[in-house]
């Protein structure tokens, strides 16, 4: 059995966190006997670079072939100034989520007992193990609602919801509060805004089918406070594309770095795995960036995607013992010693062959 995999390494860190998650899937593969079939595409920059599009249509059938998308991450101040349908986030990543109708973006904020000194929060609010996990609606909302216009001296964007977009988000928000403690917290901006008001009743509708979850709401403004105050209060924290986006970004950032950040994109039927952080142009071509958002985005595919559990197993044993043995890169080196981006690559695979 061979798994089809596209694997779009991107623009700036990109390839470089790439390059260790594909030697570590090399090491899963012949240690627990699966295959994968790997065919690479161009995304983003690279794919504007050398095809004029940041989403070519040979790499739109290549995922479309795939049972997996694995990519690493787009963008960059080179094109920056495109024409916004040709820029690597609008034209290459958000018209990849929308092909493969990515409503769901699953992000798992925890954070290592080692790691509590790189995050800014201090021992008094850190007194046990934050782990929360964000789900982002992915697919709709202001990123994508139509009119958008920019202009000289104008511009707008829509933020836009339909029941059915959210009551899909929501009972993915509410199935996984069920795998986990029960608790869901909602998160929008329905004291001003028209589509959070939606959001919020068909959320509330959609709680009923889970009797067992406890729902509670919090704007926006509110929930990135209580995250900094309190982010032991979550388990599940359910929000819109842009919310989710941004709380997300901070919830990396409780946990040390965003560069242990991984995530996973659910639709209909092909996922896609990637970091949660972008393409760091400020660190790329170093060889220091954090390769770990990437490997744990790998263990998130072969679980969900692949069935791969023990393959999983081993990565996430691996970066823990290497996180907490005190491997680390410049981003969670706590001021220490640190280690380059190809040698976690090399501890990662060490770790995991002796296992
Ligand atoms: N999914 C994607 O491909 C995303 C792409 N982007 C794009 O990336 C470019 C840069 O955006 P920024 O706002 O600077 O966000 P960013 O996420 O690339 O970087 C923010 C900060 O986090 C650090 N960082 C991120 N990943 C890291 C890693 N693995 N190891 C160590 N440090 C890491 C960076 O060095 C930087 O200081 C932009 O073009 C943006 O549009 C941004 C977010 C997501
Ligand atoms: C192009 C952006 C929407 C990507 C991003 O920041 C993200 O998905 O977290
Ligand atoms: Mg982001």
């Amino acid at each position: 059995m061979a798994y089809n995999i596209a694997v779009l390494p991107g623009d700036g860190i990109g390839p470089e966190v790439m390059a260790q998650a594909l030697r570590v899937l090399k090491v899963v593969e012949e240690k627990f006997g699966f295959s994968c079939n790997l065919t690479e595409g161009l995304i983003g920059g690279a794919g504007y670079d050398a095809a004029g599009h940041p989403l070519p249509e040979e790499t739109k059938e290549i995922c479309l072939k795939s049972d997996a998308v694995f990519l690493g991450s787009i963008g960059g101040p080179k094109w920056e100034n495109l024409p916004p349908e040709l820029t690597p986030e609008l034209g290459g990543l958000l018209a990849l989520r929308k092909l493969l109708n990515l409503y769901a973006n699953i992000r798992p904020a925890v954070i290592y007992e080692e790691l509590k000194e790189m995050s800014p929060l201090s021992e008094r609010i850190l007194t046990d193990k934050v782990d929360f996990v964000t789900v982002r609606e992915l697919a709709y909302g202001v990123y994508f609602g139509q009119p958008k216009m920019l202009e000289e001296d104008e511009a707008f964007d829509t933020m836009r919801y339909r029941k059915e977009n959210v009551e899909q988000i929501a009972r993915a928000a509410f199935d996984i509060a069920m795998k986990r403690d029960k608790r869901v917290t909602s998160v929008d901006k329905a004291n001003v805004l028209s589509s959070s008001k939606l959001w919020r009743r068909v959320v509330e509708e959609v709680a009923k089918e889970y009797p067992e979850v406890t729902l509670n709401h919090q704007y926006v403004d509110n929930a990135a406070m209580q995250l900094m105050l309190n982010p032991l209060q979550y388990d599940v924290i359910l929000t819109t594309n842009l919310f989710g986006d941004i709380l997300s970004d901070e919830s990396a950032a409780i946990c040390g770095s965003l560069g242990m950040l991984p995530s996973a994109s659910y639709g209909e039927s092909i996922s896609l795995y990637e970091p949660s952080g972008g393409s760091a142009p400020d660190i790329a071509g170093k060889n220091i960036a954090n390769p770990i958002a990437q490997i744990l985005s790998l263990a998130m595919m072969l679980e969900s995607s692949f069935n791969e559990d023990a393959a999983a197993k081993a990565i996430r044993d691996a970066v823990d013992k290497a996180v907490t043995g005190g491997q680390r890169t410049g981003d969670i080196a706590c001021g220490g010693k640190s280690i380059t981006c190809s040698q976690m690559g090399d501890i990662l695979c060490q770790y995991i062959k002796e296992a």
